[in-house]
């Protein structure tokens, strides 16, 4: 099999991404990352563009010791000397040079003719050999460029000495098509072209650098170039964690090996995305947060009889934690089971379909069920006694200025009827209670409430815990809801339910009602 090496320009390219900037304490911690990842080139930066950077480079290069490190320099003799002032003491020192080809750059930016641009490049590439032991020659903009002026370009900088050929489509425009032609065009043109490793250098404008990275791939190139999380000018680089990703996975296609530490790419991108404040969208490729995260309930139920139904890769190859089945709106009874079983719950078919439709009723009204939400249901019908009434709606009229009413209606299980009253209160809870003790006939004296919240954000479950007394027996009813006044009215009916349970079994109790009610 093949290899391709891998060139990681986060501290250059990806640096050029608007507003990101990185201190030379960063720009190592992030260089000892990538090698750590097995990356093989690290550019560190563009040593004459600031003393900084200088300075970054220069610390990038005596740290890392098992990549190579390159600065990048335009073909300028100042550029080039600035380069080698970084990199004289590092342990692979190298030099990326880049001189732009295209009749666009050529006519509007450099104002240089073809013969010029022909023999700065050469120049260039002989001044660096002279300090440097590996040169990389880029084309700018080469994906715009005449191919028969980009073989010739080609000749001169081999000649010259450049070690690595790299065409750069600077400004993301080309297909996978054209730019995988272009690389076996210059193969079957270019004297000499056996003499340097090719490179492919993609830009994201138009969304296929990663595309465009792949078909270099399959043209033959050695070298593939890009950023961690594809960051960097415009719409960025080709994200290597993509590329490396789609080699392994379709390796029975592509045939290639790259002897990364892909278990590295998670904690990479992490570390990227926090250093540069460049966060990585949800649903990106290989490192969102979504890329092994799982909602809809015909993908969990696949994912739970066999992985290989929604997934193609595995998390733990890039070191990223399992996949999450996320319950929310999508999901059904097989996940939900099964994050119950996880949360160490063991309940019954009839408690796991009852906790379901609570479930379901939730996340109408919930954005993200977390565990807490979950276990607070469950803990609701902890040593739940047999339901005698289920509560079906509360409706409240309230203003600042009027007497809160409440409304309820209630189901009396045992009898399968639908009870209904209204009653005032000094308050709302207190408006919704005194309904419920009219709808039960059951009057007891509330001896404390509590309201706490489950989770956070505004949607959050309110849990209310209710005190009640009956006679000289008290006890403890509690409800859960993202409103706390329907919280409040499950709290109370929970409590009935365990007055009306606990009298039933204890006949003594049956007398005390008859005092309170009197
Ligand atoms: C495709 C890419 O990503 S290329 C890399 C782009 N990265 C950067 O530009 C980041 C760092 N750059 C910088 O800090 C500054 O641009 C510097 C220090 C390099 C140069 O700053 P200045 O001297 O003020 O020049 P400025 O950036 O305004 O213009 C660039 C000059 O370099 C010339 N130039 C551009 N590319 C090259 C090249 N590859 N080789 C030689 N000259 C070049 C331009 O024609 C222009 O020359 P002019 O001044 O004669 O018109
Ligand atoms: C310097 C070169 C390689 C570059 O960044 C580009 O052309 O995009």
């Amino acid at each position: 099999m093949r290899t391709v090496q891998f060139f990681d320009t986060t501290l250059r390219d990806g640096e050029q991404s608007p507003g990101v900037n990185l201190s030379a304490e960063e720009k190592v911690t992030i260089a000892l990352q990538l090698e750590r990842l097995g990356i093989h080139v690290i550019e560190a930066g563009f040593a004459a563009s600031s003393q900084g950077d200088l300075e970054a480079v220069r610390r990038v290069g005596k740290a890392v010791k098992n990549s190579t490190v390159v600065s990048l320099a335009r073909s300028v003799p100042g550029d080039i000397e600035k380069a080698w002032e970084a990199l004289k003491e590092a342990e692979n020192p190298g030099l990326h040079i880049f001189l732009a080809t295209s009749p666009i750059h050529r006519k509007y930016k450099l104002n240089m003719t073809r013969e010029e641009v022909l023999e700065q490049a050469e120049a260039s590439v002989r001044l660096a050999k002279k300090y440097f032991p590996k040169v990389e020659f880029s084309t700018e903009d080469g994906g715009r460029t005449e191919k028969e002026f980009l073989c010739q370009v080609a000749e001169r900088v081999i000649d010259a000495g450049a070690d690595v050929l790299n065409i750069p489509d600077t400004v993301g425009y080309l297909t996978p098509q054209e730019y995988g032609d272009i690389f076996r065009y210059l193969r079957a043109r270019v004297r000499g072209i056996e003499k340097v490793k090719l490179s492919a250098h993609c830009h994201d404008d138009l969304g296929m650098a990663v595309a465009n990275t792949l078909a270099a791939i399959e043209a033959g190139v050695e070298q593939v170039e890009g950023t961690i999380n594809g960051i960097g000018e415009r719409a960025g680089n080709a994200a290597l964690e993509e590329v490396a990703m789609a080699l392994a996975t379709r390796e029975d296609h592509y045939r290639v090996a790259t002897g990364l530490q892909l278990k590295e790419i998670a904690k990479t991108s992490r570390m990227v995305s926090k250093m540069t404040g460049m966060l990585v969208p949800g649903n990106k490729a290989v490192v969102g947060a979504n890329a092994f995260a799982h909602e809809a309930g015909i993908h969990q139920d696949g994912m739970l009889k066999n992985s290989s139904t929604y997934e193609i890769m595995r998390p733990e190859t890039i070191g990223q934690d399992a996949t999450r089945l996320v319950l929310g709106k999508h999901s059904g009874r097989h996940a939900f089971r099964d994050k119950l079983k996880g949360m160490g719950y063991e309940l019954t078919d009839q408690q796991i379909n009852q906790l379901f439709v609570r479930f379901k009723e939730l996340t109408d009204r919930k954005k993200t069920v977390e565990d807490e939400d979950i276990a607070s249901l469950v803990e609701e019908k902890w040593a739940e006694e047999e339901e005698v009434y289920t509560l079906e709606t509360v409706q409240l009229s309230y203003g600042n200025q009027s007497v809160p009413t409440a409304s309820v209606r209630v189901l009396d299980v045992r009898h399968q009827r639908v009870l209904e009253e209204a009653a005032c209160g000094n308050g709302s809870v207190d408006a919704i209670f005194k309904a419920i003790d009219r709808v039960t006939g059951e009057a007891s004296h509330l001896e404390d409430f509590k309201i706490a919240s489950v989770t956070h954000g505004k949607d959050a479950l309110g849990e209310v815990y209710v005190k009640l007394r009956q006679g000289d027996r008290t006890v403890q009813g509690r409800g859960v809801s993202t409103d706390v006044l329907e919280a409040s009215a499950r709290a109370y009916i929970h409590a009935v339910n365990r007055i009306v349970a606990r009298r039933e079994a204890d006949p003594t109790a049956q007398k005390a009602r008859a005092v309170v009610s009197s």
